[in-house]
């Protein structure tokens, strides 16, 4: 077969307003605009196949997002993808190993969300061009192939390739079982849309029935801006949902260390099963504190963790009880797969942060590979869900009763469509114009 090439990239900045209706809404950022830095890898492909990738922010700040993915671009025009493929640990040092652009990071900020859309868009390209959806890719490789994508480096004090490989082996044998259950039964998922912190009362009322009549056994709601309003919110939430559904509970990093125990203790009193970004999501220590104290509520973090350093701290400080991944804040599937060999070493959940634009479209292909090959568990486990936007993919999650049912087009389910990426284009798109006028009507 011939070798594809990458011949040229193109980079958007696409947003979209949702900080109009509030959704999305939390403690700490109350008014996003669900926004993704786009790429599009061209090829020579003989079927003009395309490789798609993006990142995930809230509005302002998207253009550098855009940028550093411009500067990055330079690594992968004009290789092939064979040379990728051939070595994917060698790939992803070589995307994060320039040296002049490492000095932005090391592997973190803006410069490591670039790299996640870049590295996720050459994934996508990967599946399209085997003619599998991304979670069936990596299903379909050995264990020796698995391990050869990760880049160990900085984490052999907690897991080896060879652990890595030995943990692999131990599952392989029954991926088939797993992935006949996924394709009857889905990936269990719970639900952020009814609790965003802007909603009224009644809309979340509405919601959360809603969600409960939708199959949902889990949802999420937000605290972090007034203790007496969240204590209000929880047990309206409780009235609608009852006791039997698990209630989660996201601070979006509001509190201090004590501040969220102290909170916790009164917030207890509506059983959540975990409070996620309780505080700064650079305090490793801060989690163990919060975690040893509110315990059996467990600590979940990770939409905001940098890289595979401070998940692994994270797991080492017995500082989570989960271990929520961002499909696109770290640096794409290759840094994620060895953060979810981690947490199947130490035995933590791993739940993954999605919603935004294309989070849940994205993060369903690792859970999904989580269980098929690396956990081999569905236990605590679930994938968040929330119901917007998905309508500008191509190829949008599927959920049946609760459930994220495996996606079976090609790639990495992340393509959105043409029209979609014209009309949000930022600031020259249609829905963008309109937004101008209407500020201009209203002053
Ligand atoms: C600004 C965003 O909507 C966040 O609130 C959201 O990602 C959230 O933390 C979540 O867990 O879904
Ligand atoms: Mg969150």
């Amino acid at each position: 077969m011939p070798t594809t090439k990458i011949t040229n990239i193109s980079v958007k900045d696409v947003r979209f307003p949702t900080s109009r209706n509030l959704d999305g809404s939390d403690a700490m950022n109350p008014d996003p605009d669900y926004s993704a830095a786009y790429v599009i890898l061209e090829t020579d492909h003989a079927e003009g196949l395309q490789g798609h990738g993006l990142t995930f922010t809230i509005g302002r700040g998207n253009e550098l997002c855009v940028a550093a993915i411009q500067s990055l671009s330079h690594l992968v025009i004009g290789k092939s993808l064979d040379s990728f493929t051939s070595n994917m640990a060698q790939f992803w040092r070589m995307i994060t190993g320039d040296s002049q652009l490492r000095w932005l990071g090391p592997e973190k900020g803006v410069i490591h969300l670039a790299t996640g859309a870049l590295v996720n868009a050459v994934w996508d390209l990967y599946a399209k061009v085997e003619q599998k959806p991304l979670w069936k890719l990596l299903a379909d490789m050995t264990p020796e192939e698995l391990v050869s994508c990760v880049d160990f480096t900085y984490i052999t004090d907690a897991i080896t390739p060879e652990e890595a490989l030995e943990l692999l082996k131990k599952n392989a044998a029954t991926k088939q079982e797993r992935i006949d259950y996924l394709t009857q039964f889905g990936y269990p998922a719970y639900t952020t849309s009814a609790g965003w912190l802007g909603y009224s009362d009644e809309k979340m009322r509405t919601l959360c029935r809603q969600a409960r009549d939708a199959g949902f056994k889990h949802m999420k709601m937000k605290v972090g801006s007034d203790l007496a309003d969240d204590l209000r919110r929880a047990a309206i939430i409780r009235e609608e949902i009852g006791e039997e559904l698990k209630l989660m509970m996201d601070a979006n990093q509001k509190w201090d260390v004590d501040e969220a125990i102290a909170n916790m203790e009164q917030l207890g009193k509506y059983n959540p099963w975990w409070i996620e970004e309780p505080t700064s999501p650079d305090d490793v220590l801060g989690h163990a504190k919060i975690a040893r104290a509110i315990a059996p509520i467990k600590v979940a973090t990770g939409e905001h963790c940098q890289n595979r350093v401070i998940f692994k701290q994270l797991m080492q400080a017995n500082a989570i009880g989960f271990c929520q991944i961002d499909s696109c804040r770290i640096g794409g599937v290759n840094e994620i797969l060895g953060v979810l060999l981690m947490a199947a070493k130490f035995g933590i959940p791993v739940c993954p942060h999605a919603g935004g634009v294309g989070l849940c479209e994205y993060v369903q292909h690792l859970s999904m590979i989580d269980f098929i090959a690396i956990s081999g568990s569905l236990e605590d486990r679930i994938i968040e869900y929330v119901d917007h936007l998905h309508e500008h993919f191509l190829d949008p999650v599927k959920i049946k009763d609760g459930c994220y049912m495996p996606p079976q087009l090609p790639g990495y389910s992340i393509e959105m469509k043409e029209d979609s990426l014209i009309d949000h284009e930022f600031p020259d798109g249609i829905v963008w114009q309109a937004e101008v006028l209407d500020h201009n009507n209203t002053i």
